[in-house]
């Protein structure tokens, strides 16, 4: 008996794709294209953001969740587009078609978390290779960094990126991944990643930018058009914007090493949920009216504290000594900020004393966030690691949200002037409320 002829459906599945995986699954089309159809000209990022071309069989605008672990096949081979959720899915497959358009890449891909993805992008190291990374550093990146050389013979060095001198200083032909993080967290400084992107390849055409884009989002910057071989992005941050998932996202211009690393997701397991790649979608379409008001509401309060005193670290301030360098990459100052006290106790009492501003880790979020960096988000590296690096054990990071700008500010100048009018004038040296 003849097997029965596919369905028109099943046909329209089983269509052929003109790339595939390393695994030979059929890869769709990436990026995105431009949506609606936008003629010869790309729409402005907030319009791409929110307009994604979906092809459901009853139109929905938004796209479902694929909540199924395994795939019915048409054929004992197997050979549809997807047979199981870890080696893909049509909702994360979707998400990230759309992120590869919003990054500039070719391709993108999304996994379960921020360190999720840099742990995938450092399975492309081999034992014996050399790392340059920053001398600050979000705290799990130097954990993930740290592990890496006490555990699989990789050679890591932490320099400040910020002067691209000290990179020169330790590059070579064994550089094979330079990590850059751009403002750095939580010091925001700003680093320059076109000189440092071509002078790490004129060392080793072998050697991998990679940027972490987390701090100001495909919004406000693309590393990839300056240089970078690998942008990655903790999705837990701006790209979802309300901390109700966690997500990585990865994103790249170079076939070979995106199969590579879509190799490591599938053998790993780490691709990000049906459902987070849902909610993630849905956050990514809103992150141009977040971003927009969380940095007027950053600049706003930014100024504010310059203006009472303190020493206060963001791009958005022409104080910042690197404010050129960070417009000639960026489209906006992000918003996250960090500023110092002069006294760990007074800082500490601060942010216990404000109510709005919650005392949380990360960013990002559409609620404003308060949190000691040296106790908190980078107590993963050790207090003489701290001290080497001369990171403020009083500073204080605020991750701005949407509230109302005039109730951010009443709170935190609340808190800050109930305490410094207790503390003594010599507490104080830099302070002046
Ligand atoms: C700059 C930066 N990169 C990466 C990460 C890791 O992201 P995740 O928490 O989603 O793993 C974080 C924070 O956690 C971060 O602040
Ligand atoms: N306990 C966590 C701390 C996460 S910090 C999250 C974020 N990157 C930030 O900078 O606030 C850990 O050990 O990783």
């Amino acid at each position: 008996m003849s097997a029965p002829s596919p369905s028109p459906a099943t046909q329209a599945t089983n269509k052929v794709f003109t790339r595939v995986d390393l695994d030979g699954h059929a890869l769709p089309p990436s990026p995105a294209p431009s949506s609606p159809l936008s003629g010869r000209r790309r729409y402005a990022l907030a319009t791409e953001l929110v307009h994604t071309e979906t092809k459901d069989q009853y139109g929905a605008s938004s796209i479902p969740i694929y909540q199924s672990a395994t795939f019915k096949q048409t054929s004992a081979n197997g050979g549809n587009e997807y047979d199981y959720t870890r080696s893909g899915n049509p909702t994360r497959t979707h998400l990230e078609r759309h992120l590869a358009k919003i990054m500039n890449a070719t391709r993108c891909l999304a996994v379960g978390s921020g360190m999720g993805a840099l742990d995938v992008i450092t399975r492309l190291l081999k034992p014996g290779d050399e790392v340059i990374a920053g001398d600050d550093l979000y705290g799990g990146t130097h954990r993930l960094l740290t592990y890496l050389k006490n555990n699989q013979g990789i050679v890591v060095y932490h320099v400040d990126t910020t002067n691209p001198d000290r990179v020169r200083e330790v590059l070579s032909d064994k550089t094979a991944m330079v990590l850059l993080e751009t403002p750095t967290n939580p010091l925001i400084k700003i680093v320059d990643i076109p000189t440092i992107a071509r002078a790490t390849h004129e060392a080793s055409s072998k050697a991998l930018v990679v940027v972490d884009n987390t701090m100001l989002s495909p919004l406000l910057a693309n590393p990839l058009d300056f240089g970078a071989d690998i942008v990655y992005e903790s999705g837990t941050k701006y790209l979802s914007g309300h901390h109700d998932i966690m997500a990585g996202v990865i994103a790249c211009n170079d076939p070979m090493l995106a199969d590579k690393m879509y190799f490591t997701i599938n053998a790993t397991g780490c691709g990000l949920s049906p459902n987070d790649s849902f909610l993630l979608m849905r956050g990514v379409k809103t992150l141009a009216i977040r971003m927009e008001k969380q940095q007027a509401n950053a600049q706003q309060i930014a100024e504010f504290l310059e203006s009472h005193g303190f020493r206060v670290r963001y791009p958005g301030l022409k104080s910042h000594p690197q404010y050129d360098l960070h417009w000639s990459m960026a489209r906006g100052a992000g918003a996250v900020l960090s500023f110092e006290t002069g006294d760990v106790a007074l800082s500490e009492r601060i942010v216990e004393s404000t109510r709005l501003w919650s005392i949380s880790v990360s960013f990002g979020c559409v609620n404003s966030l308060i949190s000691m960096p040296c106790r908190m988000s980078h107590a993963s590296i050790d207090a003489k690691t701290r001290a080497e690096r001369q990171m403020p054990e009083d500073l204080i990071r605020l991750c701005v949200g949407i509230e109302d700008v005039n109730d951010l500010i009443d709170d935190l100048s609340r808190a800050v002037s109930a305490l410094t009018l207790q503390a003594a004038a010599s507490l104080l040296p830099k302070a002046t409320i």
